[in-house]
């Protein structure tokens, strides 16, 4: 098997959203397709209607492919303090061609108030490891690892776009969306993300910073989350900007020339250009004052390196076949 679905950005690309189809016959959710979270949760005809604001809703009881999967709850919470939790069941889940029959369909019976403001957003579709997967009392296994052995290679691959649709595939590399060699780089799960090492950076008319960090490929983050340091060091080259103490994140002006960011996998080096770290107004009202694609981390021991990086690239997540996951990078 293998298959493709194209991804869609909402506005400044805040997220990607991927049409998937469930049930019998196919109900279709855009979902959030998330490699920072392992849950397919979708928003459901057991939600209070006050935290519906036109979302699509799955609703089981029109499925007749659905099955409840008894005393199974679920309960999530994200780094940025938005959450959902509900009940679970299986059934036919479809995406870009690829079928899975009995996928665990999380359906919310309550979501916090981020999500129901987020009226594009049915769900979310996780891509971590399985490990993180929040079912109780039997953990459930992510939409890959469920079609990963039927799968003609065993990898996923994103190529978000600036702007522009972009697309998930699944089960093949396709050589027509990228340029040049992929340099892959060792996975280190144990915290269930895609974990990987940064070798280093640079930008501006600096020379290139040989010091690596740790960084998850977070295609469910909109930003670049590095370093504080980096990050400083960074802002430092852009004139009139400045650490926003109340958002706790870097602005300035909107009419600024942010200089590209490189950072390096290996022994390969990407450039994120500066145009995609001129992220977006930090507020509707001030047409003048622009917020930053680069921020900096929350020091929670890694970056997160979210869309603002990952669309610079089209990235292989590898599940390996016996050896260690890895991640591969390549110019596009
Ligand atoms: O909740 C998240 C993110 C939120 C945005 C969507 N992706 C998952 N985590 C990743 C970073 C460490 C903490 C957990």
């Amino acid at each position: 098997d293998s298959g493709s679905a194209k991804t869609t950005p909402e506005k400044d690309d805040l997220e990607y959203l991927t049409p998937v189809s469930i049930g019998t016959p196919p109900q279709v959710l855009n979902l959030d397709f998330d490699s920072g979270s392992s849950d397919l949760w979708v928003f459901s005809s057991e939600l209070p209607q006050s935290s519906v604001s036109g979302q699509s809703l799955y609703d089981p009881s029109k499925s007749s492919t659905a099955e409840e999967v008894q005393g199974a709850t679920w309960n999530i919470s994200y780094g940025d303090q938005s959450s959902s939790n509900g009940i679970v069941y299986r059934d036919v889940v479809n995406v870009g061609g690829v079928e899975f029959k009995s996928q665990a369909v999380e359906i919310a019976t309550t979501v916090s108030s981020q999500f129901t403001r987020d009226t594009n957003n049915d769900g979310l579709l996780g891509l971590a490891f399985s490990s993180i997967n929040t079912v109780q009392p039997q953990q459930e296994k992510t939409f890959f690892d469920n079609i990963l052995s039927n799968l003609d290679a065993p990898v996923w691959t994103a190529d978000l776009k600036y702007h522009a649709p972009g697309t998930y595939d699944f089960g093949v590399i396709d050589k027509s969306k990228y340029t040049g060699d992929i340099t892959y780089t060792d996975v280190d799960q144990s915290d269930g993300f895609w974990m990987f090492d940064v070798a280093g950076y640079g930008f501006g008319n600096s020379t290139f910073k040989a010091a690596p960090f740790k960084g998850i490929a977070d295609t469910g983050t909109t930003l670049a989350m590095i370093p504080a340091e980096i990050a400083g060091a960074y802002y430092r080259q852009v004139k009139g900007a400045k650490l926003d103490s109340q958002q706790g994140a870097y602005v300035f002006p909107c009419d600024s020339v942010l200089p590209d960011f490189i950072f390096g996998v290996g022994n390969a080096r990407y450039t994120i250009p500066g145009k995609f770290i001129n992220y977006s107004l930090l507020d509707e009202s001030d047409p003048t004052t622009c917020f930053g694609g680069l921020q900096p981390d929350m020091g929670i021991g890694f970056a997160i390196l979210g869309d603002i990086l990952l669309k610079s690239t089209f990235v292989v997540f590898d599940a390996g076949t016996e050896s260690t996951p890895r991640l591969g990078f390549a110019k596009k």
